[in-house]
């Protein structure tokens, strides 16, 4: 991102580096001699290729390491490891043209994702050392990725052909995500919201699968900050005068008599704001408070993921958290776009690790949302007279939830001239003010939400390809993962009035469906939404699924349900040997083999 400065380093420590590991065949007088160039400039096309390609959460390009020297023996790869520690390197990829000694070269630390690209020349036996290694890998209970390109290359070639570079790239971008996930906190503002098991805080899980830790918190403490003020006094002034400017308030659709006043909405209004700079500060912390003599609150809680249990207690009483939800989870705010916040909404932690999972291989904002009805081509005809039609025409699936979605799934900025959903740092001034011009704030139906507030109400623009994903935990199993790629749906104006009406029209919808394969979960749409194993997905931009397959396999979480393209699928090696028919399957024999990383 040229020009682009760090604005935004909302965690503790620095950012995980990835680190390259050139290894070569360590006889010296000869074959090594010939081979250092070579191996280093295979390292360093590496390097420039992820760090062309491969991004931060914030927009910086991802940095890169390279060991001091080629790796050809255990002094080298012990060398390397130690350098790797002191940089703060997250993952790990072995790059080689040669034959090198399988175990005495490999990286023996079983926390950090690992890759291995064996060169396929045949001058000198790139492949041979990645299959040699790959057992040691395997025997030695390490899953480790192997690459290994399609079509030979001749000696000396430094350029990485694009079989090579996607999986490069996907590994690099599903290891990042681990390790970006590893050390941080979940924070559960609340607890269990009206029964629903994903707010069940599984602590074992975040620990052994996830290498982060829970941190729990009181809706109290909200009205403890509101009451006293604990928040940047400012930074509130402006956000109030923002939100004025450019929050469209839309009609209330509570009866009369149970309307809210303007004097209580206007409250309503400051007391949603309040809680976003509070739900935000608590997170990651704020050094404003230490100005304000609220030193300790100033650091926040290291964060990555946060869930607030709104409904009920909060929400019978006081404003609910649909503001807050929107805007912490959308690219922009009154202080200009900045990264989204994970935030899931009824403190859902399983979504909210879904959403994580989403952003950090994407770094785009993620829409939290039920997954509420199936709409089948019938069922639209009899309510409507419409048969549907075009990307519809199989039936579609309604997304909504009570406002929390981020802004950006209005689908008012632009990639590659069709409607998308970019990072914050290629989002343009223009397309936060089109996401807010597409988005009316309906005072809050006051039947579920008796202490009013504010939701987002907004319509996703159709024809964008977009993932939902979600993760799911069975005793006995573990947490199991499900995807299924697709795309948002415009629906005739007068259908998906009649529809959403059914439902409630002030929260912001998506009409959805997922890409058919025919077979399975994905025979049609009604398998899809009847297989879903909870009420809540989390939705990102793109056909993300066989990244989301590459990032559950470094953590061993098995994916019961997805429809990406068998060729896409990249799976640490050792996943073959649990079968290669029924990959499906063999996933999850690999996962339960191998267990958490961080058990
Ligand atoms: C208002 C309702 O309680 C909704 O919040 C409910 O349908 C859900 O979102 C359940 O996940
Ligand atoms: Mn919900």
């Amino acid at each position: 991102m040229e020009g682009f400065k760090l604005t935004d380093q909302r965690y503790v420590g620095n950012l995980p580096k990835i680190g390259i590991r050139p290894t070569i065949d360590g006889r010296r007088r000869g074959v090594r001699e010939s081979l250092e160039e070579t191996t280093m400039n295979l390292a360093k096309s590496v390097a420039n290729l992820i760090t062309e390609n491969v991004f931060y959460y914030n927009g910086e390009p991802v940095e890169v390491v390279i060991a001091d020297t080629c790796i050809g023996g255990v002094n080298e790869a012990a060398s390397t490891a130690e350098k790797f520690r002191r940089e703060g390197v997250g993952v790990s990829l072995t790059v080689t043209p040669c034959w090198c000694y399988g175990t005495e070269t490999m990286d023996m630390d079983p926390h950090i994702p690992k890759a291995v690209w064996g060169f396929n020349g045949t001058e000198r036996p790139g492949a041979v050392y990645l299959a040699a290694v790959l057992a040691g890998y395997n025997q030695k209970g390490l899953p480790t990725f192997g690459i290994y390109g399609e079509d030979v290359q001749d000696a000396g070639d430094t350029s990485i052909p694009e079989d090579v570079r996607e999986k490069l790239l996907r590994f690099a971008k599903a290891g990042l995500a681990v390790a970006m996930l590893k050390g941080k906190s979940y924070l559960s503002m609340g607890g269990v919201s009206m029964g629903i098991a994903g707010s069940i805080v599984q602590e074992d899980f975040f620990q052994n699968y996830l290498g982060m830790r829970n941190e729990y918190l009181d809706m109290s403490e909200f009205i403890r900050r509101i009451d006293l003020e604990i928040y940047d006094r400012e930074e509130f002034e402006k956000a109030y005068k923002w939100t004025k400017e450019k929050c469209k308030i839309g009609p209330d659709n509570n009866p009369e008599g149970a309307q809210r006043t303007e004097e209580e909405k206007d409250e309503d209004w400051k007391t949603s704001i309040k809680m976003t700079l509070i739900a935000r500060d608590l997170m990651v912390g704020n050094p404003k408070l230490k100005d304000i003599d609220y030193e300790e609150e100033s650091l926040g809680r290291n964060a990555l993921i946060a869930g607030f249990q709104g409904q009920r207690q909060w929400n019978d009483y006081f404003p609910n958290g649909d503001f807050m939800e929107a805007i912490l989870t959308s690219s922009f705010d009154w202080n200009g776009r900045r990264s989204p916040y994970m935030l899931a909404t009824e403190n859902d932690s399983l979504n909210g690790v879904s959403m994580a999972f989403g952003y950090l291989l994407t770094n785009t904002a993620q829409l939290f949302a039920d997954v509420r009805t199936y709409w089948s081509p019938d069922a639209v005809e009899r309510v409507t007279g419409h048969k549907l039609t075009g990307a519809g025409k199989n039936g579609v699936i309604h997304l909504i939830n009570s406002g929390p979605a981020a802004l950006d799934g209005t689908g008012q900025q632009t990639v590659k001239g069709e409607a998308g959903i970019k990072p914050y740092y290629e989002v343009t001034d223009e397309e936060v003010e089109k996401c807010l011009e597409a988005t009316l704030w309906r005072p809050a139906n006051v039947e579920y939400f008796r202490g009013g507030g504010y939701s987002s109400d907004f319509l996703t623009k159709g024809d964008m390809p977009v993932t939902i994903c979600r993760l799911n935990i069975v005793k006995g199993l573990g947490p199991v993962l499900q995807i299924a790629e697709g795309y948002t749906v415009d629906l005739p104006e007068k259908v998906h009035n009649i529809l959403d009406n059914r439902t409630d029209p002030t929260w912001p919808t998506t009409w959805f469906v997922p890409k058919l394969t025919g077979e399975g979960a994905f025979t049609d749409v009604y398998s899809v939404m009847n297989n879903w194993g909870a009420n809540h997905c989390s939705m990102s931009y793109g056909h993300i699924g066989a990244d989301l397959i590459s990032l559950a396999s470094i953590l061993r979480i098995p994916v019961n349900m997805h429809n990406v393209e068998e060729e896409k699928i990249f799976r640490p090696n050792a996943w073959n040997m649990f079968g290669t028919k029924d990959k499906e399957a063999s996933d999850f024999r690999a996962c339960d083999n191998f267990g958490p990383i961080y058990k």
